[in-house]
């Protein structure tokens, strides 16, 4: 099942550089791992913004969300997810 999902980010102002460093590289190894995995197939920087766009091919809705509260970073975001079917006019053969 693939899903579209927005990640706004919102690490507080006070939180100190070191904390927030810290988050981040465990953030950023889940995230890699799971993209090894083929579970988080995209992940694009929306520009200007500490945001990003990904999708992700799991076996339920169930599992995404198990990923995503898994998220180092959960706490801090706003996230907003569409699930997304094969679109009958597509050619491309890897998009379900
Ligand atoms: O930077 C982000 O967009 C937030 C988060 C998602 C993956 C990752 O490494 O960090």
């Amino acid at each position: 099942m693939l899903f579209h999902v927005r990640m706004d980010v919102h690490i507080p102002l006070d939180m100190p550089a070191e904390q927030a460093a810290e988050i981040k590289a465990v953030e950023k190894a889940y995230s890699q791992d799971l993209q090894r995995q083929g579970k988080w197939r995209h992940i694009w920087r929306v520009t200007g913004q500490y945001s990003n766009i990904s999708i992700f091919d799991v076996a339920s809705n169930e599992e995404l969300h198990t990923i995503l509260q898994g998220l180092p970073l959960y706490p801090y975001m706003d996230v907003e997810v569409m699930a997304l079917n094969r679109h009958p006019s597509s050619v491309r053969d890897d998009d379900s």
